[in-house]
C-alpha cells in the first residue's frame, strides 16, 4: 500500500481510548499523522489480522497496537487501540458488520463487552433510598426472554451479541452492556427494558434510523457514509477527539440528527424533540453545514437566532467551538428581540424610545385604568388582549378588530366590548408614546411591517430587472435578500409578528428558513400557526426522540409533570412526545415536602451542603418568583454558599451556585437541580388559578403554560433533581405521595 490514507474514528472507541494513559494517547497523536501520510511506513508495522480481512493492526508504541478496520481504496476506521497482548491472543473477541437493518458499520470486542457485563453485576445502587429486602430467588430470569434472537435481530441488535444478551439476568448487567455495545443496540435493549412493546419500539427507536434502500453486508465504503456509521466525519476531527474537554456532540451526530443536518429541503422545515434531544446541537451543525455549502463568492450571510440574548452568547460560543472562525464569520447570531430592534432603529435612525418588560407594561395599564376608572376588564385582559389578538395578528384599525379572531382567548367579548377595549388600547398605545417607552411586542410588530416593506420593493425591482432594460444597476443594499438561509432555536417562544419578519427576510426556497423547537416548552403564550404566516412546514417536519441530557428516571418524572395536556406542533395539528426515551440513568428524583418556606429554605440548604462540591456552578436553584430568588440567594449567602441570580444575560458568575426564576432557565442545563416552591398557589399561581369559574379557556391556557414551566425546569437537570414546596403540592406532580421518600409518580 502506497500514499496517502484517511482515517476516522469510530464512535464509542473514543471513550476506551480516554481511559488509556496520557503518554499512550500521546503516541495515538503521532501515529495518526504518521498513518494518514503513508500507512506503508514500516515502522507502523501495518498488518492484516489472521481471519479478519479487513481488520489490521498498526504500532502505536512499544506496548499498544491500534486496530483499524479497512473500509475500501484507502479509508480506514481507527476501532480500538488495544495492549500488544490484548490484540494477539485471542483474535476471536472481535467481530465487524455492516448492519443489515440501518447500514451503519458496527464494531465489537466481545471480551471487553463480556467484561463490562460483569463489572456492571458489581455496580453500586445509583439510586438513593430504602435497599430492597433480598428475595431468594431459585432461577435468574434472563431479562429479555420474552423476545426471541430474530426479533432482537430485526429491530437492529448485532447479531454477535445475541449470545451474551440471552444471558443478562439484571438492570445493571444490561447498563454494563451498553457502555459498549453499537448505538442501536443500547436503545433497542433499553426500550424494550422500559417495557416498550416490539413494535414500539420497531416504530419509535429502528425505523427512523433503517436504511432507506437494501444493504450490501460488503459495501463498506457506502456504509460509511451513511448516518447511521458514527464516526468522524474528517481527519482533523479524529485529532479533536484525543483532546482533553473534547466535547463528543462535535463529532458523534445521532443518525437522526445527522439525517436532519444534512437533508435537502425544499422549502422551510421544523425539528421537534423533548428536552435534551440535541436540538440546539443539530441547529449549530446545520448551520456549519449550510455555510459549508455556500459559494465563495457569496456573501449574503446565514442568520441564526434565538429566544434571548445568553441563549445566543451561547450559540456563538458553541458554533466557534463546532465550526471555528471562518465560519462563524459568515453567520449573524442575534436573539430575535435584538434583531427586530436594529431593523427598526437602522430604518428610524435617532428614535429614543426604552423598552419595556411585561412587568412594567402592565403597570401602566394599571395607571391608565385607575385613570380612568375603569373596571370592566383587568390589566392583564387588556395587556393579553392587545398582544396576542391586536399586535399577534397585526390589526390596525377598529373595524379590523371587530373582525379578528379570538379563537382560544378565553371569555368571549361582544361588538360593543370591542369598541371599547379598542379606544382603551388607542390610549394606551398614545400613553406608551408620549413616555418615549414600547414593548418587544411592539418593536417586533414594526420590525415586521419594515421587513414585509422591504421584501416587496425587492420583489417589484426584480421583476422591473426582469422586464425592462432600462433598470438602472443601483449601488444600494435594498434589493439583496437580507439572509441566504434562516435557523431558528426556542422556536415555539416566538411570535406571529416575528416569524412575519423572518419570512420577509429571506427569499421563499431551498433550505430557506430551519426551526428547532419544543411545544411542550413554550413558557411565552405565543401561539401561532406557521402556515399562516407564509411559513410552510407540511411535509417536512421530524422529530429527534433520544435525550442526551435527562436520565429516563428524570425522563419519567417530566412526562408526569406534562399530565393529560394536548400540545401543538406550531402549525395547528396536535405533536406527542411519542418515543421520547433516554439511555441514561441516574438517581430517583427526590420529592420533599416542608411546613413552611423557612423551613424549604433550611432544607435547601442543608441539601447543597449535603452534596458538598467544590463546582457550586454545576447546582441550581430555581422558584416560582422573583422575589423568592432574593430570598434563597440570602439565606445561602447567610449558610456561606457563594449564590448568584441569573439575570436577563445569564448568570454573572462561574463559581456560584445559580438561582433564578423559571423563565430564566430556558436553555440551560445542570448537573444538580432544585425546584424549591413548587407548591399550589405558586406552580400553577393563585394568579391563574382565579380563572377556573369566571373565564375556563383562559384557565385552561394559564394552566398548560404553568405545566410547561414546571416541564422546562424539571427537564435542566443532567442528573440529580431535588423538587421541595410547602404548603399544598403542586397538582403538577402528581396524586400519590411519600413524604420524605425519593421518588415521583411516574
Ligand atoms: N450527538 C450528541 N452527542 C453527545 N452529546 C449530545 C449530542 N447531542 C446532544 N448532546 C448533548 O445533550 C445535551 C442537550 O442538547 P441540546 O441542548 O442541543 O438539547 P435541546 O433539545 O436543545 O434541549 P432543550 O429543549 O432542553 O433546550 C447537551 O449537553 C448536548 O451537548
Amino acid at each position: 500500500m502506497q500514499g496517502e490514507a484517511t482515517l476516522r474514528l469510530l464512535d464509542k472507541a473514543d471513550r476506551e481510548i480516554f481511559k488509556l494513559p496520557r503518554e499512550v494517547k500521546g503516541a495515538i497523536y503521532d501515529f495518526q499523522h504518521k498513518f494518514r501520510r503513508d500507512p506503508a511506513n514500516p515502522g507502523l508495522r501495518f498488518k492484516q489480522l489472521k481471519g479478519h480481512p479487513r481488520l489490521y493492526s498498526a504500532r502505536v508504541n512499544q506496548d499498544y497496537r491500534a486496530l483499524l478496520l479497512h473500509a475500501g481504496d484507502s479509508d480506514y476506521i481507527l476501532v480500538a487501540v488495544k495492549h500488544r497482548k490484548d490484540v494477539y491472543d485471542n483474535l476471536d473477541r472481535f467481530a465487524y458488520q455492516i448492519n443489515p437493518v440501518t447500514g451503519g458499520i458496527e464494531f465489537l470486542d466481545l471480551v471487553s463487552i463480556e467484561e463490562t457485563i460483569h463489572s456492571g453485576a458489581s455496580r453500586p445502587d445509583p439510586r438513593p433510598g430504602p435497599a430492597p429486602e433480598p428475595v431468594p430467588t431459585p432461577e435468574p430470569k434472563t431479562l429479555f426472554a420474552a423476545f426471541t434472537a430474530e426479533q432482537l435481530l430485526s429491530l437492529g441488535v448485532a447479531e454477535p451479541l445475541i449470545g451474551l444478551i440471552a444471558k443478562i439476568t439484571t438492570e445493571d448487567e444490561l447498563l454494563g452492556l451498553t457502555e459498549y455495545a453499537p448505538q442501536l443496540t443500547t436503545e433497542v435493549l433499553l426500550a424494550l427494558h422500559d417495557g416498550r412493546t416490539y413494535e414500539e419500539v420497531l416504530d419509535q427507536v429502528t425505523t427512523p434510523v433503517a436504511a432507506d434502500e437494501p444493504v450490501d453486508a460488503e459495501d463498506y465504503q457506502t456504509a460509511l457514509t451513511r448516518p447511521a456509521t458514527q464516526v468522524t466525519t474528517d481527519d482533523t476531527a479524529l485529532r479533536e477527539a484525543l483532546e482533553d474537554g473534547f466535547e463528543r456532540w462535535r463529532v458523534f451526530l445521532h443518525p437522526t440528527q445527522r439525517k436532519v443536518v444534512e437533508r435537502e429541503y425544499s422549502g422551510p422545515a421544523r425539528v421537534s424533540g423533548g428536552p435534551g434531544t440535541g436540538k440546539t446541537i443539530v441547529a449549530l451543525h446545520r448551520v456549519k453545514h449550510l455555510v459549508d455549502r455556500l459559494g465563495p463568492g457569496d456573501d449574503t450571510p446565514v442568520l441564526l437566532t434565538t429566544f434571548n440574548k445568553n441563549l445566543a452568547a451561547d450559540l456563538r460560543q458553541r458554533l466557534l467551538v463546532l465550526a471555528g472562525n471562518e465560519t462563524a464569520r459568515r453567520v449573524e447570531i442575534v436573539n430575535i428581540d435584538k434583531l427586530a430592534t436594529q431593523i427598526v432603529a437602522d430604518a428610524e435612525p435617532g428614535g429614543h424610545r426604552r423598552w419595556i418588560d411585561d412587568t412594567k407594561a402592565l403597570q401602566e395599564w394599571e395607571h391608565l385604568l385607575d385613570e380612568q376608572g375603569e373596571t370592566r376588564w383587568d390589566a392583564e385582559f387588556l395587556h393579553s388582549e392587545w398582544s396576542h389578538v391586536i399586535l399577534g395578528q397585526s390589526i390596525n384599525s377598529r373595524a379590523d378588530y371587530f373582525r379578528a379572531r379570538r379563537a382560544g382567548r378565553g371569555r368571549p367579548i361582544s361588538r360593543e366590548d370591542r369598541a371599547a377595549i379598542w379606544q382603551l388600547v388607542e390610549r394606551y398605545v398614545k400613553r406608551l408614546d408620549e413616555k418615549e417607552v414600547w414593548t418587544y411586542r411592539q418593536v417586533a410588530e414594526r420590525a415586521a411591517r419594515l421587513e414585509i416593506e422591504r421584501a416587496r420593493r425587492r420583489a417589484s425591482y426584480e421583476a422591473d430587472q426582469i422586464s425592462s432594460v432600462k433598470v438602472q444597476r443601483e449601488s444600494g443594499i435594498w434589493h439583496r435578500p437580507r439572509y441566504r438561509h434562516i435557523v431558528v432555536d426556542e422556536a415555539q417562544d416566538l411570535s406571529a409578528a416575528h416569524w412575519k419578519m423572518l419570512r420577509a427576510m429571506v427569499p421563499e426556497g431551498p433550505n430557506d428558513i430551519f426551526l428547532v423547537g419544543d411545544t411542550h416548552q413554550r413558557i411565552y403564550g405565543n401561539y401561532v400557526s406557521l402556515g399562516s404566516l407564509g411559513v410552510n412546514i407540511r411535509g417536512r417536519s421530524s422529530k429527534l426522540t433520544l435525550s442526551y441530557r435527562i436520565t429516563q428516571e428524570n425522563l419519567k418524572a417530566a412526562l408526569g409533570i406534562l399530565g393529560e395536556e394536548e400540545w401543538d406542533d406550531l402549525d395547528d395539528k396536535r405533536e406527542d412526545l411519542s418515543g421520547y426515551r433516554s439511555v441514561l440513568s441516574g438517581p430517583r428524583p427526590v420529592l420533599r415536602p416542608a411546613s413552611t418556606w423557612d423551613v424549604e429554605l433550611d432544607a435547601l440548604v442543608d441539601q447543597i451542603k449535603e452534596w458538598d462540591t467544590p463546582a457550586l456552578s454545576s447546582i441550581a436553584v430555581c422558584v416560582p418568583r422573583r422575589d423568592m430568588v432574593a430570598q434563597v440567594e440570602n439565606r445561602l449567602g447567610k449558610a456561606g454558599i457563594k449564590a448568584v441570580a441569573i439575570g436577563p444575560d445569564g448568570p454573572k458568575l462561574w463559581d456560584a451556585v445559580h438561582v433564578g426564576t423559571m423563565h430564566r432557565f430556558k436553555g440551560l442545563e445542570y448537573q444538580r437541580m432544585i425546584l424549591a416552591g413548587v407548591a399550589d398557589g405558586l406552580v400553577p399561581s393563585d394568579r391563574a388559578l382565579q380563572y377556573e369559574h369566571t373565564d375556563p379557556l383562559r384557565y385552561r391556557r394559564e394552566l398548560r403554560q404553568a405545566r410547561s414551566l414546571l416541564f422546562v425546569a424539571a427537564t435542566r437537570a443532567r442528573d440529580t433533581l431535588v423538587i421541595s414546596w410547602h404548603g399544598q403540592k403542586s397538582r403538577f406532580l402528581g396524586s400519590q405521595e411519600s413524604p420524605g421518600h425519593p421518588g415521583l409518580p411516574g
